[in-house]
């Protein structure tokens, strides 16, 4: 296994109050193909972690490198092309669909594919969606699933997915899992998916890595995480999850 991005323990405090540990010393690695699910409850920081690996964030201590080059040896904008964040809630550009999927290519000096573009398009549902329409006014899912595709088309070799299905209907939300999962196993890319969907971990992700109490608590295969999690708090973890689907 080839590793293609390794954190070394990394910290970073509260915002809201610096004395405060977020979490501490997280250490692991994803290697190209690898498709991880980054879980733990509400505030665990995980969304945070995202963006510290997206370089929208600084940790406050620790180690961060792609291919064996630590991040501050990067241009930020070649970093920023190999490792692409896709938030929650999707952020267009002012202009058209088709600005929007062009610019991020133009922007980093690469060919425009336009029928990538399509083919992307249409796998995730939106095939039939007018190019020439102000992308503010696509529907949330819309602006959500465009702006994946705008993230794939830059070929990133890691993508990192913070709850991108959350606004989806359950049809689109599948097409986005299988063009993610088809995408990544082709090109060999990696992904970390952030989810509360513990159906959709099991589907989509080969390793879970499982925060609480300010720490990676548990970095293992996806099916030793569900049939038999090492920690209490993954155990209660998994248990609350459940009873709160079943209530839904
Ligand atoms: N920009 C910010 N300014 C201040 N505090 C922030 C900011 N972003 C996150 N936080 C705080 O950091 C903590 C971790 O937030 P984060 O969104 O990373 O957690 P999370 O595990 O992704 O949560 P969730 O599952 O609810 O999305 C929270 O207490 C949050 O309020």
């Amino acid at each position: 296994m080839t590793v293609l991005l390794a954190m070394e323990n990394i910290t970073k405090h509260r915002q809201d109050d610096a004395s405060k540990i977020l979490f501490e010393r997280i250490t692991a690695e994803i290697a190209a193909g690898q498709h991880v699910a980054l879980l733990g409850g509400s505030g665990q920081g995980k969304s945070t972690l995202l963006r510290i690996i997206a370089r929208l964030e600084r940790c406050d201590a620790g180690e961060i490198a792609l291919h064996s080059k630590p991040i501050a040896a990067w241009k930020p904008q070649d970093w920023r092309r190999k490792v692409c964040y896709v938030a929650q809630q999707a952020v267009m550009l002012p202009g058209t669909v088709e600005q929007n999927l062009r610019t991020a290519s133009e922007l980093h000096g690469l060919p425009f594919h336009e029928a990538l573009a399509k083919r992307c398009m249409e796998a995730v549902g939106l095939g039939a969606v007018d190019w020439q329409k102000p992308a503010a006014d696509l529907s949330g899912g819309e602006k959500q699933r465009t702006a994946l595709v705008r993230a794939m088309l830059l070929s990133p070799d890691v993508l990192l997915l913070d709850e991108v299905t959350a606004s989806l209907d359950p049809g689109s939300k599948r097409l986005v899992e299988r063009c993610l999962s088809e995408w990544a196993a082709q090109e060999e890319k990696a992904l970390i998916w952030v989810t509360h969907d513990l159906e959709q971990a099991k589907q989509v992700s080969d390793t879970v890595w499982f925060m609480a109490e300010g720490k990676l608590l548990e970095h293992c295969e996806t099916a030793v995480f569900f049939d038999c999690p090492s920690t209490d708090q993954a155990r209660r973890y998994l248990q609350q999850s459940r009873k709160e689907e079943e209530s839904v």
